[in-house]
Order: C-alpha cells, then structure tokens, then sequence
C-alpha cells in the first residue's frame, strides 16, 4: 500500500491583532482582568492600580498562517505581536517552508536551537509555541482530523472546568467545579492588604459554601515570607491551591514554599515556564503539585507532550493556563491532566463567553462547567480565523 504523502508547506506568515483574546489583557477600562491586581510592579504605586499601566499590554496578539502547496491553512493565535511577527517571518519560516508538515519535530528542533542564543523562554518561545501550534492545525486539516485524535485520542468523554475570574459565586452557579481568583494585595501594601486579602477570601468561602474550590492567582507577585503567611492564614477558608505566588525564576523560593504552605493545600505554577528544561527543573526541585504550562507560550504541543510525559513519571498534574482549544485538545487525551481552566473574559466577570474573541470563531465554551470531546470533532483545532478582524502584517519574507 503506498503511504500517502501530505502537499509540503508553502508560506509561513505572521499578523498582529490587538484587543480581545491571546493579547495578554488587552481589555477595555473596567474590566475584572485590570482591577487592582497584586503584581511584580505593585511595589511601585503608579503601577498598582492597572497592569496595563505597566505595559502588560504591549505585545498584542499573534497569529500565524502556515498554507500548504494545496491551498489548505493551519493557523494559531497567541501572544507576541509585532516582535513575535518579526521572529517568525524573518528567522522561524526558513524552516518550515518546502517541508512536510509531518516533520514537526525536526521543524521544532531547529526553531529552538537555531533562536537558541538569543530565546530559550518569553517572547521567542511564544513565537515558537504559535508556529507549531499552526503546524498541527495545518497538520489536522489536512488528514481530517481533531489534534485530539493524533494525540492519542480521548481518555474521558468530557472536560470538567474551573473558571478564573473575580467572582468565583458567579462560576459556581454556571457550573464550574471552582473558582480561582486574582489576589489583589500584594507584600508593598503590608499587614493592612494581607488581611483585605483574608476578608475577601472570607467573604467568598461564606457565599460559595464549604465544598467549591477556591483558588488565588497571586501573578508572580509575592516573596516566600508574604506567601507563607498568606497561605496559612488562608488555610481556614478553605484555598485549594496558591498558584504562582512568586517570581518564576526563583526555583528554591517555590520547593521552600512548598515546603511551607498547610498539609493539604497546593503549591501551583508554570503559566510563564518553558520548555522541557524548564518544567524538568520545577519538577526536580519539587517546586509545586501542579504544573500550568501554557500551550501558547511553553512551546506549543510538540513541548508539552514532552512535558507532561516528565510530569507524569513525577507524579505531577498537568493542568494548563487557559488557553481554550489549544489546552482542550491535549487535556482530553491525559490522564495527568484531570480538569482544564477557563478564563472568564467577560468584564463582569458574569457571563461565559468565548476566551478568544474576536479572533476565533466556533470556539466551543463550556455549559454548566463542561465540554464533550465531541465538541472537539472537526479537523485540527477546529476553530477558524475571523477574517472580519483587523489583521495587520509588519514583515514579510
Ligand atoms: C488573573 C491572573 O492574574 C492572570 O491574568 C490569568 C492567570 O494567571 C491564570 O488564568 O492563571
Ligand atoms: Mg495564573
């Protein structure tokens, strides 16, 4: 029987859009998303208020078309704009173009190695994570099918979720199994925004009841010393887990902390780790209980494969920051990854609505807290690009 061979890649291009999803928070004044959360930069006053005061929003979003000699497009979107753009017009599509799209592996080697002098984690890593993931929508358009499926298939029928926003009593009653909050407070604001933080978790835990989970996303913000205390204070109400309480760099603050925090409550992070090197070191150092890589940003699907396989033989969850279709194909297929997160980007937070909007279109979005696998059954990520946005292309090849 012959084998059949897929038409070779054509052209690789690179776009930014700004607003709306993938962008890193490129939202509109009043938005949950923007309100006073507890960063890095809260140490600064003129930067407590908004993330977007510091520049969160800078890059905008990052789409990437990748056509096959027949016509056929594979696209992604993630976060990296202009300067993503440039890294992969300029420097990632020579290894790409004239290939098959089946070579995905050698493809991703020598985008890593070949940015490796000046890339290994951040923004080159982002341009690398939306190359490959438009690799594999390519790659499932065309043979036919999800990405689900050539990653080994469904282990469940459907996706259980959380949801991440500011009003966790509002996802419990969408049907989501909890509710990750951002904290708001941070160590500059002392004593006094230590216990906001306790009151704000109090008050939560009285309306969401004993069972629903309760989370903090803490955005690098913290030291050991404040996460500690933060963590034990919060322990009678109930916190399931911490996430990212500190700088992603600081590997031994995070196996100290996990070291620290209450038996019981769990130690998360990973959204801003790279890479196999980089989640091996957060695994080997016993740094946290779940690791959250970002599929747009940590290497795209080729890396986390490999990533989750470490984290499986270390007996650790994979449970990855909310990156819509692009975690939900994976997460169906692993045991290690028993529940997947959804970003709220409603303002309120009050509504479901889709993560990536306006960019994506036939996004599926969780009802009553869940996806069928099903809803994952259409060739690649099964998504399409709106084409009524406005796309802009700064480089070319
Ligand atoms: C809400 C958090 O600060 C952040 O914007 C999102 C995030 O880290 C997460 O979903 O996890
Ligand atoms: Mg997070």
């Amino acid at each position: 029987m012959a084998i059949v061979s897929l038409p070779k890649i054509k052209h690789v291009r690179a776009f930014t859009v700004r607003g709306g999803g993938a962008d890193y928070h490129d939202q509109g004044a009043g938005h949950w998303i923007d309100d006073h959360i507890a960063t890095p930069m809260s140490r600064y006053p003129e930067y407590r208020q908004s993330r977007q005061s510091f520049g969160i929003n800078v890059l905008g979003t990052l789409v990437v078309e990748i056509e096959a000699e027949d016509g056929t497009i594979g696209f992604a979107v993630t976060t990296g704009g202009e300067p993503a753009c440039y890294i992969v017009e300029k420097h990632l599509a020579r290894f790409l173009e004239g290939r098959s799209p089946t070579d995905y592996e050698k493809i991703w080697d020598q985008m890593y190695f070949s940015t490796q002098y000046y890339g290994r984690k951040g923004l080159v890593i982002n341009a690398i994570s939306g190359v490959d993931l438009a690799l594999w929508d390519l790659l499932g358009k065309l043979r036919q099918e999800p990405v689900y499926h050539m990653l080994g298939g469904a282990v469940r029928d459907e996706l259980q979720f959380y949801a991440t926003g500011a009003r966790p009593d509002v996802a419990k009653e969408l049907g989501f199994i909890g509710g990750k909050m951002p904290l708001h407070h941070g160590p500059a604001e002392g004593i006094e925004g230590l216990k906001k933080n306790i009151v704000e978790l109090a008050d939560m835990r009285a309306k969401v009841g004993p069972d629903f989970w309760l989370m903090w996303d803490c955005w690098m913000a913290l030291d050991v010393d404040y996460a500690t205390r933060l963590a034990i204070a919060a322990h009678e109400h109930g916190l399931k887990w911490i996430e990212e309480a500190i700088s992603p760099d600081d590997y031994w603050g995070y196996q100290q902390l996990k070291r620290n925090v209450p038996t019981g409550m769990l130690v998360t992070t990973g959204e801003h780790e790279a890479t196999r090197w980089g989640f091996r070191m957060l695994m080997e150092m016993d740094c946290c209980d779940i690791i959250q890589p970002d599929v747009g940003w940590c290497g795209g699907v080729t890396e986390l494969l490999k990533i989750s396989a470490l984290a499986d033989a270390a007996g650790k969850m994979v449970v990855p920051h909310g990156s819509s279709v692009y975690s939900y194909h994976f997460v169906v297929t692993r045991h290690n990854s028993p529940f997947a997160e959804f970003l709220m980007m409603h303002p309120g937070p009050t509504e479901v609505v889709p993560m990536f909007a306006p960019q994506l279109l036939g996004e599926p979005v969780p009802e009553n807290g869940k996806i069928r696998a099903s809803a994952l059954d259409a060739p690649g990520f099964g998504v399409e690009l709106n084409r009524e946005i406005a796309m802009h292309r700064p480089y070319t090849h």
